[in-house]
């Protein structure tokens, strides 16, 4: 087991980068704490795989380096780092037994008999496979085989880290749900570093401890999923994360006031102050739909608003309003009346994030 740290890591699938947009990981520096149940989120082609490959020793990273406690790695093959990975698709041998295939890691090991049969049972059991154990792989659904490549990685106890690369992409939806449960079960019985790759949050926070969210090719945020939540430090954190995501306007000062775009926005004086000193063209200010105050009549520093749409979604409805020249997003739930064309907004200080050149920066006090 071990706590695996990636130093000036980069990497450029291009013989001869030119600049950062060649890099498909772009210069990082980041810890995974022995232990710990990690996610890796982010949209397609950010660098998730290419990360994790480079972790496990598929990959040899063009710059930085990779070190599992204080040894560096990046020369040892796959086979030397003790690493587990289970991939999107069955990595399995269709001509062996259930039993034959996860005992293979083990065997590969010279793992004495019993102890393979303990651990096989063991693994076995927590995946529902005891049954399947004599069928021979190849008469195996699509979901079975998924179950038997995801125990393959989990079977040896001894390994520094468990890499999952979306290795829920084939199952079926229903199961998909117990197998995450059944992998934090694990997480939590053998105190095995995992890191689990996925665009998809809820995947990502229903597994996870903390969440390394990443974005052209750089981890923009680690942090818990309430953290993300509440306190996105990159504006595509905001947007990524919450259904809809984070409302974002585009802000400037104008004489004594805050606008967007036509629009005038009342904010306090200390945002204001913030706005201000902003030295950069590029100057946000976020709010999630969630914390968006919206009212049927007339408030003090309301904004008033058009509503375009109410979508019910149960408990809930999602509104999209217009304000000036600018669309928001605003949740309201089912105890609050839904105003019908005009709405009243407030944006409560204390849920407003302040981005400068993408990055959330502090309102500070005067
Ligand atoms: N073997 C390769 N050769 C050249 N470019 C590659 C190679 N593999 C990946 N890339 C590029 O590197 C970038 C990162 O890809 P990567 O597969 O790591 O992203 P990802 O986040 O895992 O995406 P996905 O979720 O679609 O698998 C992308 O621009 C991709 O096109």
């Amino acid at each position: 087991m071990a706590q695996i740290t990636l130093k000036s890591l980069a990497h450029s699938y291009s013989p001869n980068p030119a600049g950062p947009e060649d890099y498909a990981i772009r210069e990082m520096n980041h810890v995974w704490h022995q232990g710990g149940a990690y996610a890796l989120l982010g949209p397609s082609g950010c660098g998730k795989s290419t990360l994790l490959n480079i972790i496990s020793g598929l990959l040899q990273p063009s710059d930085g380096q990779v070190e599992f406690d204080d040894s560096v790695v990046n020369e040892l093959p796959p086979e030397a780092r003790n690493i587990a990975q289970v991939f999107q698709f069955p990595v399995i041998y269709d001509t062996m037994t259930v039993f034959d295939n996860l005992a293979f890691p083990l065997r590969n090991i010279n793992t004495p008999e019993d102890k393979v049969r303990q651990r096989v049972a063991e693994v076995a059991d927590i995946l529902e496979l005891t049954p399947l154990l004599k069928r021979k792989a190849r008469n195996l659904t699509a979901d079975e085989k998924q179950k038997v490549s995801m125990g393959r990685g989990l079977v040896r106890d001894d390994v520094s880290a468990i890499l999952f690369d979306e290795p829920l992409t084939v199952i079926d939806p229903q199961l998909k749900w117990k197998l995450r449960r059944k992998l934090k079960e694990i997480h939590e019985r053998f105190n095995i570093t995992m890191i689990y790759v996925t665009h998809d949050q809820l995947e990502a926070s229903t597994f996870a401890e903390k969440i390394a969210v990443m974005y052209e090719g750089q981890v923009v945020q680690f942090g818990t999923p309430r953290e993300l939540f509440e306190t996105p430090n990159h504006t595509f954190v905001g947007y990524f994360i919450g259904s809809p995501g984070m409302n974002f306007l585009e802000v400037a000062i104008e004489g004594e006031h805050v606008v967007s775009g036509a629009v005038t926005l009342q904010v306090t004086p200390r945002v204001k102050s913030a706005v201000g000193r902003a030295r950069s063209a590029n100057v946000k200010l976020g709010i999630r739909p969630e914390f968006i105050e919206v009212h049927a009549e007339p408030v003090e520093d309301g904004m008033e608003a058009r509503i375009l749409s109410s979508q019910d979604l149960g408990t809930y409805s999602i509104l999209q309003l217009r304000l000036g020249d600018i669309t928001l997003k605003a949740r309201v739930e089912e105890d609050q009346r839904i105003p019908r064309d005009k709405a009243y907004l407030r944006f409560p200080e204390q849920f407003l994030g302040l981005y400068v050149d993408e990055y959330r920066v502090e309102l500070e006090h005067e």
